[in-house]
Formats: structure tokens, sequence, C-alpha cells
């Protein structure tokens, strides 16, 4: 339930990191204490930043260097990897064939999902089947992007066990049928500056990425320093900014553990304004469910406690499949 909140806490996940796997975690002290600020970030915001996550700055900076050279390359070179439905939404889409509520973006990105291979999940996954489209420079692009995916991977899971408890959960309440094998997005976004957005540098407040929120589970975004553009909505409908932190992600709650928590976290809405006069980039991994399981109201003591379920069951994919079919104009 987001509240009037007027800035996103800072969370020091380390205690977390270092004791995600141990038996004992629900009895660590300092375990309990950032499950605690967890809960009271989810609750109140939706959104929080993390720190002492234990993935290197430097491989922050490099997913966005690499992700910027890309962009700073002549259109003709980006569409090589064009993204269609026929390629399962993965690649390039060119600033504007992005559309959040009927109204053009003005960002151009790479999309990227885990595998689905054909047949996998029958139907229901066949707008996603594909392999993603990796640029050909530099060489180690793929390979850099894959590890760093697998890190993201292996953060969100122990920072998810860190939610199931603040639940009222077992650690392991999203292991197995719910996010056991965890569905993932990435995408890679550059926003151009508010001057090369308009033609003239006195325009100001483009949309580089309309109001919205997440699909899934839980976003780790590695945003730019120095820029200040993405700004997420209170209760009281004001845009709240989340400022860059250097070496730290902005995390925030998905859709589907909004359902999973019965309300009592909320998927905040948020949105993207570049008002600088550089281009900006974000590199954002989606931790999701299991791609075809069905979410509704955890059973733990604090969802019971937030009452009947609030939402209708969802199945993960067919979230996902609805969004991203309707996501884009002209393809
Ligand atoms: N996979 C995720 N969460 N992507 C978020 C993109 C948000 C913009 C999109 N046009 C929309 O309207 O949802
Ligand atoms: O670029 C950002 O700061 C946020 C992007 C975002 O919200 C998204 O892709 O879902
Ligand atoms: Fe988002």
């Amino acid at each position: 339930m987001a509240t009037d909140f007027s800035c996103i806490p800072i969370i020091d996940i380390s205690a977390l990191i270092a004791k995600s796997d141990d038996p004992s975690i629900a009895e660590d002290p300092a375990v309990s204490e950032v499950v605690r600020q967890l809960d009271q970030a989810c609750r109140e915001a939706g959104f929080f930043y993390v720190k002492g996550h234990g993935i290197p700055d430097t491989l922050l900076k490099e997913v966005k260097d690499v992700t910027r050279r890309f962009f700073q390359l002549p259109y003709e070179e980006k569409t090589k990897i064009k993204m269609t439905a026929a390629t399962g939404y993965r690649g390039y889409q060119r600033i504007g064939e992005n559309i959040t509520k009927g109204v053009p973006d003005m960002h151009e990105a790479i999309d990227c999902y885990k595998e689905v291979t054909a047949g996998m999940y029958g139907t229901l996954g066949k707008p996603m089947e594909g392999c993603n489209q990796w640029p050909q420079n530099p060489p180690n692009f793929k390979a850099l992007m894959e590890e760093y995916i697998s890190l993201c991977t292996g953060l969100a899971r122990k920072i998810i066990r860190g939610i199931a408890l603040a639940l009222g959960g077992s650690p392991d309440e999203f292991e197995g049928q719910r996010a056991g094998d965890p569905f993932w997005v990435m995408r890679l976004i550059g926003y151009p500056g508010a001057s090369t957005a308009n033609g003239k540098p006195d325009v100001k407040n483009d949309i580089g990425c309309g109001a919205h929120t997440d699909y899934g589970l839980l976003t780790l975004l590695n945003q730019d320093d120095d820029i200040n553009a993405l700004q997420v909505k209170n209760l009281s409908g004001e845009w709240i900014s989340a400022p860059p932190v250097p070496g730290a992600f902005v995390c925030n709650i998905g859709d589907m553990l909004k359902i999973y928590s019965n309300g009592l976290y909320e998927s905040t809405l948020h949105r993207v304004i570049n008002n600088s006069e550089r281009y900006r980039v974000s590199v954002v991994y989606f931790y999701e469910t299991n791609f075809d399981t069905a979410v509704e109201a955890l059973d733990t003591f604090k969802t019971r406690a937030n009452g009947p379920n609030k939402f209708k069951r969802a199945v993960y994919g067919e979230h996902l499949v609805s969004k991203v079919t309707t996501n884009f104009v002209d393809i």
C-alpha cells in the first residue's frame, strides 16, 4: 500500500546476501533488521535502493557503457537486430516504437527475455518464442550481458527470500512452482537528452517512458549516474524523484508480487523524464515468476490479516504476453 512517501529508502542488504541460504536465516538479528527495512519500504513506497548487494561497480558501469556505445551507432546498424513479432519481441526498437497508454515513449531499447523454445509453454508461450538478438560489437557483448543476467538472477533471488520473510512466510516461499524457475526480462534503454529529442534545447518534459507498473516480482534498475530522470508516484499523486545512487540498484515491486502480498506491497507507478541535455542509459533487469505459474495471494499470517483476496489470480505469462503484444506501434 503506497503512502505519502517523500523519498526512497536506501537499504544495506549485505547481511541478507551473506546468510540468504543459511538454514538459520530467520533467526539472524542482522538479517531480521534487513527484512524489517524491506517490509517497511515495500509497504510504504514499493521502491527502495539496495547497496551491499555484491555485484561489482565496474560491471554495473561496463554494461551501461557498452549499451551507450550501441545506441551511438547509425540507425542502419542498430536495426540489423530489429525487434519484431517473429523474433519473439526480442531485439532493437527505435525511439517512439514503444508506447505506454497510447503515447509513444522517447526511448530506444534492446529487449531480451529468457529463451522460450518451440512448444515450451504451448500456445501461452508462442508469442515469446525465440532467441535473443545481440549486437556483433563489441565481440563480448552477449557474454557480458549473460554474466550480468546471471548475477542479477542470483541477487534478485536473495532479495526475494528476504521479502518472503517480510511477508511472514518461509524463505523458500517463492521457490518451486512459484519462482523456482524464474522467467527474466532485460531492457537496455537509451533516452535522448531534452534538446536532441525536441530538436531545440528549450522544450522540456518529453516523456522517456510513460507511467506504468512492472509486470513480475522484482525489478533491479541500474541507472546512469548524475542524471535525475526516474520518478515514482506516491499516494497523494505526487511524483517523487529517484535520483541515481552510484553503485546501488533501484528495486521495485512488480504486479505479481502485489498479488502474492494481497496488496500489502504495491507495484508502484513510475515514469522517466530526461530533462537533462545528456543522453541517459539504464539497464533494467526484471525477475519474474515461473512463466506459466498461476499467481494468487500467499497464505501467511500477514497476507491473511490483510483480508480476503483482493485480486483475481493471474498467470504471469498471460500478463506478459498481453503487455508485449500491445506495447509497440507498427510491428
Ligand atoms: N517488462 C517491463 N516491465 N517493461 C516495462 C516497460 C514499460 C513501458 C510499456 N510500454 C508499458 O506500458 O508497460
Ligand atoms: O529507465 C528507467 O529508469 C526505468 C525504466 C522502466 O521503468 C522500465 O523499463 O520498466
Ligand atoms: Fe518500469
